[in-house]
């Protein structure tokens, strides 16, 4: 079976365990109704430990096949990518370390395919005092010449540091923290310096909430995951234990995926392809909107430049930026298409143009927080009747003001990075996934969409169902990124044919898509931002219906 390319790649960013919190799921029964999200983003559920147990059991039942059988699709599965993937060595050592449930049991049939097709491989069996059935049952189905031998906590196996770990010990059915001699193996495998690919999970992390600060994780080189990604993997503080995933499909039933209620996706291009419209035969500027963008202040006039050409490059109809004094020129060389509205201030934004032309509005990018432009978020928040796009100062003075917080038009969308969404609620998140939990009771608070952008951004929508944007690299990591994404958010919110939703996903999945697009142009450590306003025209053209 070959390996699912539909997978993405989690960069290998500083991780490590965080703090504890109480689990994800437990916090989610409160403020969030898991509803039937966007109609068509289901290709990917992220679901719970004990969703992708009852997944399991349900595809056994509908397909008419025994657990057996899907144990050996996964161990297939895992045994193909290694060949192909790993491309191994008949001498490379591989070492396959085995749990008491199916996580084990999937080790073991994948040790005994790889022992079939004549690799080097040696057995490792966690000492435990009940097996599952699976597990009884693959181990009765090991050739004699395939010895398993029990881990001897005093005499930990000899790891070299050019070998293979499959760590196959414990997947979702993990229900504490590892302790004795399970954490001893995955200490000594983290020291060891091998190529640890981890089956279904990493042994000794949760699938959808945190593990205590000093618990034993693997950490994997690989994760191959089996269908459906999981929450873990999306969050930076497992990125060390999670290393590259990859999705290997086994057959799990599509129906019973498609009835599963989750309020977590994982957005991908084909949830998104054929979302938005093509521009009509006689369309004209009037079709697309006029937005207007109040953006920049004395030394960030490139923030109001780079917003204004995404939108542009994003198909708005037209574009009206109102900038300080100072940035007239700068914005009528740099964005000729764009229309600019000069404000009389010299440095700053000082007055609220009238709003009547336009279809939506954006503000933040290079905004700066004089007591001025303040005065003009609080006008615009109580005078706009269109959608607005809020970001980066214009966020900062939100935080820095909570009392206009709750003066937030429904449906607004708001844009922070993780500190500016900090800023925003006032008070620092305990681990990532405190943060989602915040994310949720903000947006619940306030009948807003909102994201915390990252390299797997998450939208919530007012609901408190969370989307996570499946597109962009490493090299988007540079300054005007978010500048980019906000002007492209912008032409789409003026787009009238969108739904807040649409607008938002398809947003951020081009925004991701023109990064990825321009990489082969500039690599990773090249890439600006004005690089990402390149790509956008063509990331969003692969978006578009027939
Ligand atoms: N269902 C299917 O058909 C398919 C399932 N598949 C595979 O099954 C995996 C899930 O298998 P699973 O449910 O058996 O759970 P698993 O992760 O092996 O661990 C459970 C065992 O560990 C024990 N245990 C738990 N925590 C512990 C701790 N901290 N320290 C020590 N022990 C601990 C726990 O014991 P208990 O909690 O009862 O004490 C129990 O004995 C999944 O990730 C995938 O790889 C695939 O083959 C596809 C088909
Ligand atoms: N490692 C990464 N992988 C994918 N996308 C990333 C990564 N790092 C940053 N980005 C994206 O780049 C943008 C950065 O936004 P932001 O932090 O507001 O930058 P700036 O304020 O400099 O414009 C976000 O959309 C974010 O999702
Ligand atoms: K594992």
């Amino acid at each position: 079976m070959k390996m699912d390319r539909r997978a993405a790649q989690v960069t290998n960013a500083p991780g490590g365990p965080e703090v504890s919190g109480e689990p994800l799921e437990a916090l989610s029964s409160r403020p969030v109704h898991p509803s039937e999200p966007a109609e068509g983003i289901e290709k990917m559920k992220l679901l719970s430990a004990a969703q992708t147990r009852a997944l399991d059991q349900a595809t056994i039942q509908a397909q008419h096949i025994t657990s057996t059988d899907l144990m050996e699709r996964a161990a297939d599965a895992v045994t193909s990518w290694l060949l192909d993937e790993l491309l191994l060595d008949y001498d490379t050592a591989i070492h396959v370390c085995c749990g008491p449930g199916n996580n084990g049991g999937d080790g073991l049939a994948v040790a005994r395919n790889l022992h079939r097709a004549g690799y080097a491989v040696q057995l490792w069996l966690l000492p435990a005092a009940r097996h599952s059935a699976d597990f009884s049952h693959q181990q009765q189905q090991l050739p004699a010449e395939l010895p398993a031998r029990e881990i001897d906590p005093n005499k930990l196996p000899a790891l070299a540091a050019g070998a293979v770990v499959v760590d196959a010990l414990f997947g979702t059915g993990l229900s504490r923290p590892l302790a004795g001699v399970a954490a001893a193996l995955v200490r000594h495998i983290n020291e060891a310096g091998a190529t640890v690919v981890a089956v279904d999970m990493p042994s000794g992390l949760l699938a959808d909430a945190p593990q205590p600060a000093d618990s034993a994780v693997v950490r994997a080189n690989y994760t191959l995951s089996f269908e459906l990604p999981k929450l873990a993997f999306l969050l930076p503080q497992n990125a060390g234990f999670v290393g590259d995933w990859q999705l290997l499909p086994i057959g799990l039933d599509p129906e019973v995926i498609r009835n599963t209620p989750v309020d977590k996706h994982f957005v991908t291009a084909e949830d998104l392809r054929g979302r938005l419209p093509k521009r009509p035969k006689f369309s004209h500027k009037g079709t697309f909107g006029h937005a207007l963008l109040l953006a920049g202040s004395k030394g960030k006039m490139g923030a109001a430049v780079l917003a204004t050409q995404a939108c542009l490059r994003a198909g708005v109809g037209l574009i009206t930026t109102r900038v300080p004094a100072v940035g007239y020129d700068i914005l009528q060389i740099s964005a000729p298409e764009a229309m600019c509205l000069a404000d009389s201030a010299s440095d700053h934004i000082s007055e609220l143009p009238e709003l009547t032309p336009y279809a939506a509005i954006g503000i933040g990018p290079g905004l700066g927080q004089h007591d001025d432009t303040r005065e003009v978020l609080h006008q615009l928040l109580t005078t706009a009747t269109v959608p607005l796009v809020i970001d980066a100062d214009a966020l900062n003075l939100l935080g820095a003001h909570p009392e206009l917080q709750k003066l937030l038009p429904p449906d607004s969308l708001l844009t922070p990075h993780p500190k500016e969404f900090e800023r925003l609620v006032g008070e620092p998140a305990r681990d990532d996934y405190h943060r989602l939990e915040q994310l949720r009771a903000f947006v619940g608070r306030t009948s807003c969409y909102c994201i915390i952008k990252g390299a797997y951004t998450v939208l919530a929508a007012p609901d408190g169902t969370l989307y996570f944007n499946s597109t962009g690299n490493p090299g988007m990591a540079t300054g005007g990124s978010g500048d980019v994404l906000t002007g492209l958010l912008l032409a789409l919110r003026a787009h009238k044919n969108l739904s807040p939703l649409d607008a938002a996903l398809l947003g951020l999945h081009a925004h991701g898509r023109a990064g990825d697009l321009a990489l082969p142009h500039t690599g990773h450590t090249g890439l600006l931002a004005s690089d990402i306003v390149r790509f956008i025209g063509p990331a969003l053209e692969e978006l578009m219906s027939e």
